[in-house]
């Protein structure tokens, strides 16, 4: 489930917007030039590899592609991995985006399997974009942002580069992601929630 959660960059706990509503998400993030477009997904193996995937949606990359130049496209796949190595791979795969960053390319991702979260940081608030399975999401150069995995990776994109020299990020030094809830929190509904549900059952 596609979510956007819009929150007061000062304080989290001001949800300003919580919508799974895809036409509203693109209608607030058309403003700032950021789309959000749907394409179908293709069943996949367990052990799909990076050629396979990209020959899965041969025709939407070259579709997309013609729009671009897009000289590099690669595929990020992450697989829930309990073993330590795996924890640890992935704790270190979280934290490379875990920090309020910039591109000098507009980010374009398409995602084929699985969440994950893009925090935009536009003016005082944080658009946080929970992707899911058919996103196809571009954010213009220069947009302030983060990405969270969460704390269990599971979760397959393609990447659209418009320079060969792929991801490049230029770190803004603030520490405002770790103000703000982690995918895991923003997915697993509140304890109040989960009361008012209980009551209601009761009730
Ligand atoms: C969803 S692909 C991995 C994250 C990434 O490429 C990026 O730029 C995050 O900001
Ligand atoms: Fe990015
Ligand atoms: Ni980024």
């Amino acid at each position: 489930m596609t979510l956007l959660q819009i929150m007061a960059d000062d304080d989290a706990a001001t949800v300003l917007l919580r919508t799974d509503d895809l036409d509203r998400i693109a209608e607030n993030l058309a403003p700032f030039g950021i789309t959000l477009r749907r394409w179908a997904t293709v069943p996949l193996p367990a052990d799909a590899a990076q050629d396979d995937v990209l020959a899965a949606y041969r025709s939407e990359v070259d579709t997309l592609s013609a729009e671009g130049p897009y000289p590099l496209v690669d595929v990020v796949r992450m697989v829930p991995d309990d073993t330590d190595a795996g924890v640890e791979r992935a704790r270190a795969a979280r934290l490379k985006f875990l920090e309020e960053h910039t591109h000098d390319e507009d980010e374009v991702r398409f995602f084929v399997e699985g969440a994950g979260c893009f925090y935009l940081h536009l003016g005082d608030k944080v658009y946080a974009v929970v992707c899911t399975a058919g996103d196809l999401m571009s954010v213009p150069a220069g947009t302030t942002h983060w990405f969270d995995m969460g704390i269990r990776p599971g979760f397959c994109a393609i990447r659209f580069f418009q320079a060969e020299d792929g991801w490049v990020a230029g770190f803004t030094g603030s520490a405002i992601a770790a103000t703000m809830p982690t995918l895991d929190e923003l997915l697993a509904p509140a304890a109040s929630d989960l009361l008012s549900l209980e009551g209601e059952r009761n009730g």
